[in-house]
Formats: structure tokens, sequence, C-alpha cells
């Protein structure tokens, strides 16, 4: 594979993050304590904790965590030798009182998450990030939903605030490989940082958009072992190391090590298999925030809708992260109207 970088890939595993979506929050310290061991001891280079919403996120919005996230964090310290902890942090929800608070329990690296089009409010956080000497990424996400010039701007203002790297973060898995190149290869040509790419595989191609991200140059991939996260999961950790092992990069993890972490311990945590189902794959197709899974679907049963119905709606009205209000507001209009015909 010819790749438009010299650097070096490095992975960040997100199922202790962007899977606390799937597991309601209710990781335990033994849970996280298994999974961050296993990632530490196969070779894993970040291993992202934090509820899912981001540091700060239990409430009663996103949904209460079980454990203390700083809780989880200490631990997946403790039980790390190499990895990096990572936290990852949405400005208005998380607060610098969160962020320091994970870097004296020894998280190195915080993203700074905004919607594509609000980078501005990622400045004071990127700023603190590295004046307590963390590593600071930004992280923009639904990215399909700007303009690829628009994303490229917002990417530049991370830059100049001091974001080590910059992520096309995908959160509704809407984006098509084509449109993955667009977007990596404009931000290749205007930032001076390293670029990352953050997948959903609700339309069953993350890991055909990783590669082409890959190939344009991006260094920093998310992953998420047996695809633990938000809607259908992220691009398989596992599954990516397979592909890239037979395409002759080795980024030094442990392919089986991380195959048996899937297998015997992420498995059997599941509340579910994680597959495309009718839910995640609406997502993927009309554009909605992976995290609004769950979301929809209590809301589905509370007022006897089809939860697609609801998702294709919050597609419409574009809802960002941080409106998952809206949800129940549109389950409400929707029931009535239905009432009324
Ligand atoms: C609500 C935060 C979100 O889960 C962050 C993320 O992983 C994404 O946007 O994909
Ligand atoms: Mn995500």
């Amino acid at each position: 594979m010819k790749r438009n970088s010299d650097k070096p890939i490095k992975l960040t595993e997100v199922c202790l993050r962007d899977g606390s979506h799937v597991m309601k929050h209710q990781f335990t310290a033994e849970q996280v304590w298994k999974v961050a061991k296993a990632l530490d001891e196969a070779g894993m280079h970040y291993i992202e904790v934090s509820h899912g919403d981001g540091l700060g996120g239990s409430t009663l919005q996103y949904g209460r965590s079980l454990v203390d996230e700083m809780k989880l964090i200490e631990t997946a310290v403790e039980a790390c030798k190499l990895s990096t902890v990572a936290v990852l942090l949405i400005p208005g929800i998380g607060t610098v009182h969160e962020l320091k608070k994970a870097r004296d329990l020894g998280a190195g690296l915080v993203r700074v998450a905004t919607h594509v089009t609000e980078a501005d409010i990622s400045a004071q956080h990127i700023h603190l990030a590295r004046e307590l000497g963390m590593e600071a990424f930004g992280f923009l996400m639904m990215a399909h939903s700007a303009p690829v010039d628009k994303l490229v701007e917002q990417a530049r203002l991370m830059e100049s605030y001091g974001a080590q790297a910059v992520y096309v973060t995908d959160s509704a898995g809407a984006l098509l490989p084509h449109e993955v190149r667009e977007r990596i290869s404009a931000l290749r040509q205007s930032l001076d940082i390293e670029i990352g790419f953050h997948a959903h595989n609700n339309l069953s191609v993350a890991v055909a958009n990783t590669l082409v991200a890959i190939e344009e140059g991006a260094t920093r991939i998310d992953g998420s072992v047996r695809c633990l996260g938000a809607g259908a999961g992220n691009t398989q950790t596992e599954v990516l190391l397979a592909v890239l092992d037979r395409l002759g990069l080795d980024v030094g993890i442990d392919l089986y090590k991380m195959q048996d972490l899937a297998e015997e311990i992420v498995a059997p945590m599941l509340p579910r298999p994680q597959e495309i189902s009718k839910g995640s794959l609406v997502m993927g197709h009309a554009g909605v925030y992976s995290s609004f899974l769950l979301h929809a679907e209590r809301a589905a049963a509370r007022f006897g809708l089809d939860s697609r119905n609801i998702l294709v709606e919050i597609g419409k009205r574009k809802a960002v992260g941080g409106q998952e209000d809206m949800i129940l507001d549109v389950a409400a209009e929707l029931a009535k109207t239905k009432q009324e015909v």
C-alpha cells in the first residue's frame, strides 16, 4: 500500500469510551482493568477511557455512569505498563477541572471534541492540556455534515490552538470512501500536524474507509475491539490489524492477543452482539450521531414508535451531540401526529 505519510501509524482503542454508550455507561472497574491490561499487553498505543460523552458526561441527560470515570481512568492507568491512557473531552460537558483531575491520575492525552463547525470552543482546553504537559488532539465530530473547506478551516483553528493532530470523526458512520479520501487529502495539504480518522461501521465501510484514510496520510487511527462502540461500533480493531498485516504494515500490536481479548473478555461483556442492526444502519444512512441509537430506542418504546422514524427526523433536523433531549421532543411530536392521523 502506498501511503502519503512516512510517520508511524498510532492506534487508539476506544472501546472503553465509545463502547460506554453500548454499555449504557455501566462499565465496572474490574471490566476496565481486564480490558486495559489485555490491551497494554497486546501493545496498544493509546487506550481511551471516559464516559461515552467524554469527561463529565455522567448526567441524567447522557446517562449516569455506574462507576465514577475518574476511578475508571485510575484503574486503566494502573493496569497499563506501556500504553498511554487517553480521555475525551467535549467543552461544555467536560471542564478544565475534570481535565486536570484526569491528568493527575495519569492520563497522557486528551482529545478535545467539538461539532465540525464549532472548533473555536476547543481553544481553552487544548491550551490547558499543552500547559499541563499532555498531548492534545482535536476531534471534529459529524465530519460528514460539513463541506470540505469548512472542515479544513475548523481543523486549522484547532492547529492554531496547539492541537498536535486533528481527527476526521465520522460520528454517524455516514462517510463513503471517496468522501474520506477528499477530506483527509484536503487536510494533509493544509495542515502541518498529524491527521486522524475515527469511523463508525453503520454502513459496513469502516475498515475500507480507514484504509483510504491511511493511504491519504492519516496516521492516528481509532478502532474498537469486537466493534464495541456506539451504533454498529467503530473500525473493528483486530480486523484492521489483520488487514494491515496483509498489506505489510506492522503497527507493533499483537494480532492474536487482540483476537483473544475480543473473544474471551469483550464478547461476554456485550449486552447484545455488535452488529449492523436496522437502527445502526439508519444512522449511517440518515447521517445521525451513533450515540443517539439507544436514546432513540428508549423513546420509541415509550411512545410506541419505530425508532427509525425518530432517527430519520433527527437526521433531518441536523441534531448535534448534546441535543439528546431533542430525541424525546421528536418522539412526542411523531406520536401526536400519529394519533391525529
Ligand atoms: C458523544 C460523543 C461521541 O460519542 C464522540 C464520538 O466518538 C463520535 O462523535 O463518534
Ligand atoms: Mn465515535
